[in-house]
């Protein structure tokens, strides 16, 4: 179902993991940082509400979306972690750079994931225009901070 026709901030609390000992990391893209700080904020929210310590709340920043993958690994390859947000945003310009970025990180978070055997979870918008973004991103349509945080917690549940 397409983002348009549903809340990213909607989801059921039912059955939801007691998460108060889980610690996460999250990795936040500096790149389009309107929209990736919203993003941030949706997640670290909804850790907290659903019961993250927020001492257990790891913040690393990496200066594209890019660099989730990396910044991700650098995170998931620490034992004490039991869950990697990786948040970004990936505008669509004038050329196929957007589509090289997407590919490469959307890959590389999946990789990252597998090898570490763990939640690293894809919270990288890839709008056509700062818009929809925007209303992806605490918008119209809510926040794919929540909606990551919240996959990460059902993962641990799993
Ligand atoms: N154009 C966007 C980028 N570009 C930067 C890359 O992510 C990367 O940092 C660079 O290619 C060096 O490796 N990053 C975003 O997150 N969003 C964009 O819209
Ligand atoms: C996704 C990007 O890297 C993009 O913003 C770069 O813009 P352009 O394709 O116009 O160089």
């Amino acid at each position: 179902m397409a983002t348009s026709l549903k809340s990213l901030s909607e989801h059921s609390s039912k059955n939801i993991l007691d998460i108060s000992n889980k610690k996460f990391a999250i990795v936040v893209s500096e790149w389009n940082e309107d929209v990736t700080e919203a993003l941030y904020s949706g997640a670290y929210q909804t850790l907290v509400q659903y019961g993250a310590a927020k001492e257990n709340i790891i913040r690393k920043n990496v200066p594209g979306s890019f660099e989730l993958s990396l910044g991700g690994q650098w995170m998931a390859q620490q034992e004490e972690i039991d869950a990697v947000i990786c948040l970004g945003c990936v505008i669509q310009g004038e050329t196929k750079h957007f589509d090289f970025i997407c590919d490469a990180v959307a890959q590389g978070i999946t990789n990252v994931s597998l090898k570490y055997n763990k939640p690293v979870i894809f919270g990288v918008l890839t709008p056509n225009t700062q818009q929809q973004a925007l209303d992806r991103a605490g918008g119209k349509h809510g926040n794919k901070g929540d909606e990551a945080a919240i996959t990460a917690i059902k993962m641990l549940g799993f």
